[in-house]
């Protein structure tokens, strides 16, 4: 029962943590799947907000004469754009031959060249007017890490005039992403969709530019789904942690946002060691209550039994009493004082029921000489043949074979008429004539009894035991005289005592 509760508990604590875990775990998923929502959509505005410049700028050079007052108006506009956009280093109109034509930072025109930049190369090669992103680059300026959004210029002949660009802080992304809880393990990234990494954060020194051609997040996932999520073991740290990517819907770009799994579980680890604990304290205390409990059923058991022996002990001890106070100690009959308590009873009970009482008195033949000649523990011995022979002269439960003393033994018989108590008795010295114990000194050579019978018939509210006895007596004394080995009645119930055939 014990062992039970304490497996049922531990069952509960293991499966309400395991779901905690999950739930902790789809929790943390929801959030980087949220943060990688948010970043992509800053990405798309903030590029949007610079294309939309250009494609504004292409137009106007498109249109108008490329006069110096039409450009320094346009410049103007350029200043005014990049002041109005914070994620704008700044904004390039460059011609055909790779000069700045204009730009919105007031550097002086013709000084700088961007023919070798990629962007340049990119849309003097390519007639489509899409726009372009570049891979990142330091600013020729002030060393600042940009990445560029660039359209193709063309001349009335649809040939290359040129590249309106537009130079896109870094820096403008990596503080946005300063405003999300991604805790020390996690990390967010904005990437090309080509694998070329333009932002990341934590910032490493190494990050910009770099390939994440190797990367379990872009060669497994981004690479090839839109968006997704993914649970990924980092190469270079061992840290597991919770992926979320999108692509950004008009740029070829992709973010993506991870959660380190141990931060994520950290509150969830505590609160286990919590339960465990607690669990551990009141499983102590379940098992030290259990063994309490079953040690006193146990103590209670113990005490039962030793009630229930000593219970029994006393039982014996009682009915030994009992036996000793009512059978006499070398017959194992019923004792003098049994005999007279059952002698009144018997009175008493066959009077009410108007029944007679029969009684046969005993006494062995020359039992003297029996001592004399083998001893007084032959005598003994005798004696304890012969009571057992006379015992099963009791038939009925009312029957008592008893001792009445020395060598004198009596048969009392409730409910019995003198004829069946004659009977009983012949049949009583017939069984000991059988026992065949040789006696010297009586001239049968084997020991023999007489018998005494009298009968109270019925018996009467008057009647006494003594009376019967001394008429049981009287008939004993008949047989004693008329030669031994013989049943005699006395007249009590006839009127005079009468010699019965042995
Ligand atoms: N061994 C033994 N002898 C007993 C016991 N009780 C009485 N006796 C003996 O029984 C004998 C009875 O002798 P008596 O009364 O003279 O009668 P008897 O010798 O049997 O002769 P009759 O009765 O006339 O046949 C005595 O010697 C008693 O000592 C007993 O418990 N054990």
């Amino acid at each position: 029962m014990v062992v039970l509760a304490c497996a049922l508990l531990v069952v509960l604590a293991v499966v309400t943590d395991w779901r905690a875990r999950k739930q902790q775990l789809q929790e943390a998923g929801a959030t980087s799947h949220n943060i990688a929502l948010a970043l992509a959509r800053h990405a798309d505005d903030t590029f949007k907000q610079a294309d939309t410049t250009l494609i504004f700028l292409a137009e106007r050079l498109r249109h108008d004469e490329r006069k110096p007052a039409s450009l320094r108006e346009l410049e103007v506009f350029l200043a005014q754009q990049t002041v109005e956009l914070p994620q704008l280093h700044g904004l390039f109109v460059i011609d055909k031959d790779g000069k700045w034509l204009l730009n919105s930072r007031q550097y002086q025109a013709g000084h700088v060249n961007s023919r070798d930049r990629e962007y340049y190369l990119y849309h003097r090669q390519h007639e489509d007017l899409s726009p372009h992103i570049s891979m990142p680059v330091q600013s020729r300026a002030n060393g600042e890490w940009v990445v560029t959004i660039s359209r193709r210029l063309n001349g009335a002949d649809g040939s290359f005039d040129g590249v309106v660009m537009a130079a896109i802080r870094l820096a403008y992304f990596s503080k946005f992403y300063e405003n999300f809880d991604i805790g020390e393990g996690g990390a967010v990234i904005l990437a090309g969709n080509e694998g070329t990494l333009l932002v990341r954060r934590p910032l490493r020194n190494d990050s910009i530019g770099k390939s994440l051609a190797q990367a379990a997040i872009f060669r497994d996932h981004a690479a090839i789904n839109a968006s997704g999520s993914a649970r990924i073991r980092s190469s270079q740290d061992g840290v597991i942690r919770i992926n979320s990517y999108r692509h950004l819907d008009r740029y070829p770009l992709f973010v993506a946002a991870a959660l380190s799994e141990q931060e994520v579980l950290a509150s969830w680890r505590s609160d286990v060691l919590l339960h465990v604990s607690g669990l551990i304290v009141l499983l102590s205390l379940l098992v030290w209550l259990g063994g309490r409990l079953i040690r006193q059923i146990e103590l209670r058991v113990e005490a039962e039994n030793a009630a229930n022996h000593a219970r029994e002990h006393v039982e014996f001890l009682n009915r030994t009493l009992q036996n000793l106070a009512t059978q006499d100690g070398l017959t194992g009959l019923g004792n003098r004082r049994c005999f007279d308590e059952e002698m009144v009873r018997a009175l008493r009970r066959c009077a009410r029921e108007g029944k007679p009482l029969a009684l046969i008195m005993l006494d062995v033949d020359f039992f003297k000489r029996y001592n004399d000649t083998y001893g007084h523990l032959a005598g003994d011995e005798c004696l304890r043949k012969l009571s057992q022979a006379i015992r099963q002269g009791q038939k009925r439960e009312g029957d008592l074979a008893a001792r009445y003393g020395g060598e004198e033994l009596v048969l009392m018989l409730p409910d019995c008429d003198g004829g069946n108590a004659v009977a009983i008795a012949e049949e009583t010295l017939a069984r000991i004539r059988a026992l065949q114990l040789p006696h010297q000194g009586n001239p049968n050579g084997i020991v023999t009894v007489s018998a005494g019978v009298a009968v109270l018939d019925p018996v009467s509210e008057d009647d006494v035991a003594e009376s019967l006895i001394g008429q049981a007596d009287k008939a004993l004394y008949l047989a004693k005289s008329t030669g031994r080995d013989r049943v005699c009645t006395s007249g009590a119930s006839t009127g005079a005592a009468q010699l019965m055939p042995a």
